[in-house]
């Protein structure tokens, strides 16, 4: 059964704020639409095209910007995002461009991208922005002391360096007869990783699915052209003692109308928002979160004793999901 998201219209006001808090609190998913000076259709639609123009390109060529330990890279049929259920690794190609520094990528970008740096990091910039402006709401709705920075509260912890990546997605067609559609998934069950996500998806393109926090069940996500799909990730999920909701998601092959049609490609685009690597994931100074109880980063210790940051977390998750086998940046 598909869910109703809620779509939420991106406004500057404490009623969007406490919308966009309810949506966080319950289903961890949310739309939301925003004005085209804000994140403009037309720079979506070049992101399409610079996805397609890479993954189209030779394999030669991705190769020479295989994943490395700072997660940035290519990679194919190598993440295996529920390792332990999945018997063979996700279906799917990645292309993790991480933070650029005074424009520049830091991190070898393939032939096909060498003319769109610039594109890429004013993408990348747009996210951010709007990213900054959901953490903003969060502030309002939760309420952070105002001593302690109030709406900006999460503006300075969300800068570089920090494991914010955008990642091109890519689920090939696979012929039926060479996947299981019962063992084998495009993108196994997960929550992701840092603190707000926005995912861009297509038309006719379908394939995402979240498990509900209270039916415990999966539903599949319709795609709402013109609208960004947001979901709260692990961290702002610490942060606020389970507050917010990072919820489970996977990617499938879709069930094909007819029998004899294979699966369609999938394209998407996720941008994932991280904290700054050293942030500790101490508790938001918030009434609300402190009423929570123990739970997060309201409990005493983080792994292995100490106060969880923001890069242990990622870090630890990655070692799971790569198992690893990733180049060192230096090429070794
Ligand atoms: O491709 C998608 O729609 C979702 C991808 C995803 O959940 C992820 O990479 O974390
Ligand atoms: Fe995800």
């Amino acid at each position: 059964m598909e869910l109703p998201v809620s779509v939420i219209s991106l406004e500057d006001t404490p009623q969007c704020a406490s919308s966009l808090l309810e949506a966080a609190k319950t289903l961890g998913f949310v739309y939301i639409t925003v004005q085209d000076s804000v994140m403009p259709a037309s720079r979506i639609d070049r992101m399409w095209e610079l996805s397609k123009q890479f993954f189209s390109s030779p394999s030669e060529q991705k190769e020479k910007c295989v994943i490395s330990k700072d997660n940035t890279g290519w990679m194919m049929r190598f993440e295996t995002l529920d390792p332990k259920n999945q018997r063979q690794p996700d279906f799917k190609e990645a292309f993790n461009l991480g933070e650029f520094k005074d424009g520049k990528a830091q991190q070898p970008l393939p032939a096909s991208f060498a003319d769109n740096e610039t594109e890429l990091n004013e993408f990348q910039d747009l996210c951010h922005d709007l990213c900054l402006k959901l953490l903003r709401l969060f502030a309002i709705a939760l309420n952070i002391d105002p001593a302690e920075g109030g709406a900006e509260w999460f503006t300075p912890r969300h800068c570089s360096p920090s494991g914010t990546t955008l990642r091109f997605l890519y689920y090939p067609t696979v012929a039926v007869g060479e996947y299981s559609p019962v063992l084998d998934i495009r993108a196994g069950a997960h929550s992701d990783y840092g603190s707000i996500t926005l995912l861009f998806q297509r038309p006719s393109e379908p394939g995402l699915e979240i498990h509900h926090p209270i039916t415990k069940s999966w539903h599949a996500v319709p795609v709402l052209p013109s609208a960004i799909l947001v979901n709260i990730g692990d961290l702002l999920s610490y942060w606020t003692a389970g507050l917010l909701q990072s919820t489970v998601h996977r990617v499938v092959f879709p069930e094909p109308t007819n029998p004899e049609d294979a699966p369609q490609d999938r394209y998407s685009i996720a941008y994932f928002c991280h904290p700054v690597n050293e942030t500790p994931l101490t508790p938001i100074p918030s009434e609300v979160v402190r009423s929570m109880g123990e739970r997060g980063a309201n409990a005493t210790s983080g792994s292995e004793g100490g106060v969880l940051t923001a890069e242990g977390h990622l870090k630890e998750k990655l070692r799971a999901t790569y198992g690893w086998k990733g180049r060192e940046k230096d090429g070794t």
